[in-house]
């Protein structure tokens, strides 16, 4: 811990938007940095976006089979209604702007996320995938005009963006970024211990701490090497993707946004990625995944599918949504 310095400034993008939650009694080194480690879960959040598939179809077709698919849907969502489960994520009519140019980006979305559930969201290039996701972690640069969002029955927009990593909401971005001067090690054992103070439970010392890392390094299959290195430095794509999955299976999350986590990994890393979240995966907890590609939804099967579209949720469904994506493009499904 010695060795973590002050260097962190210029790699916080966001750090400046996120205010630290005052603390009565801060730990030494959480003083020390004078930035909280929940904080830097959202210093990437400027992420740039990825390549999407493009897709032909021809539209009769593409009419057809999607009629089959959107009646398969309306049975399938209203099942998952059951008495007596428990919602972990309530999305009603969320409508956000950019706060710089007021212009509407999510224009009444809807999404009811259950415990023990996995959902895609999936949609052409620019429909508001990645800006539904921003918004549900609190992004500064963005303004939520409209709607609800409601996270283990607390209203999340009257929640910063800390306070909502602290509650249990996790977010891997598409652009993970580096973090000089703070190794692996450190930033996950601070980050790990403030969740622990806000869980009340009993924070972990380096050694404790390090017993529990390495039996996550095997889930991800990462070397012990990559502990010692600054976070994200001089990492190739496919392992920061899978530095950020280190991170989810060390801090745990009732509910992990994986905005496009296949992109960039090759196909053994993919099936890493994957294994390593199917592993995570509990009764309890949940995972929303942005994706362009039916090949992660091979390996992940999620519960629901989901296509947005201009800022809104137009079609949900199961896996047969995802494979006449893949196989007839949007058009076969668009509003
Ligand atoms: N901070 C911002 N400033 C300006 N435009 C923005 C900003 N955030 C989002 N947008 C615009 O909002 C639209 C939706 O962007 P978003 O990144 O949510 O799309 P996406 O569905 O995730 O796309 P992709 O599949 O390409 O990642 C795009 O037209 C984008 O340019």
């Amino acid at each position: 811990m010695a060795g973590v310095n002050l260097q962190l400034r210029h790699a916080y993008s966001i750090a400046q938007f996120v205010p630290t939650i005052s603390s009565p009694s801060p730990s030494p080194q959480r003083a020390r940095l004078g930035i909280s480690p929940s904080r830097v879960l959202f210093c990437n959040l400027r992420a740039t976006s990825a390549a999407a598939a493009t897709l032909r179809t021809t539209r009769r077709s593409a009419t057809v089979a999607a009629s089959s698919v959107s009646s398969a849907v309306d049975s399938l969502v209203g099942d998952r209604d059951d008495v007596g489960r428990i919602p972990l994520l309530e999305v009603k009519d969320l409508r956000a702007v950019i706060v710089e140019s007021r212009q509407e980006i999510l224009k009444g979305v809807n999404l009811v996320v259950y415990e023990g559930e996995i959902h895609a969201v999936m949609g052409k290039n620019g429909s508001g995938k990645s800006t539904f996701s921003k918004v549900l972690v609190g992004h500064p640069d963005y303004e939520v005009t409209g709607g609800s969002i409601v996270f283990k029955g607390q209203n999340l927009l009257d929640m910063e963006p800390e306070e909502r990593s602290l509650a249990g909401l996790f977010m891997s971005f598409q652009s993970p970024v580096e973090i000089p001067g703070v190794s692996n090690m450190d930033f996950l054992n601070m980050a790990f211990n403030a969740r622990k103070r806000k869980l009340g439970q009993p924070e972990l010392d380096p050694i404790q701490f390090y017993s529990h890392l390495v039996s996550k390094l095997e889930v991800v299959n990462m070397k012990t090497d990559f502990l010692n290195r600054n976070v994200n430095e001089g990492f190739s794509g496919g392992e920061r993707k899978r530095n950020e999955i280190l991170q989810l299976a060390v801090l745990g999350a009732e509910l992990a946004i994986l905005d496009e986590i296949d992109s960039g990994l090759d196909v053994d890393a993919l099936q890493d990625v994957a294994k390593a979240v199917n592993g995570l995966l509990t009764p309890k907890n949940s995972v929303l995944m942005i994706t362009h590609y039916q090949r992660l939804l091979d390996y992940i099967k999620p519960t629901l599918i989901h296509i947005m579209e201009n800022g809104r949720i137009i079609k949900t469904g199961d896996n047969s949504l995802a494979k006449l994506l893949e196989k007839e493009g949007y058009k076969a499904i668009s509003g």
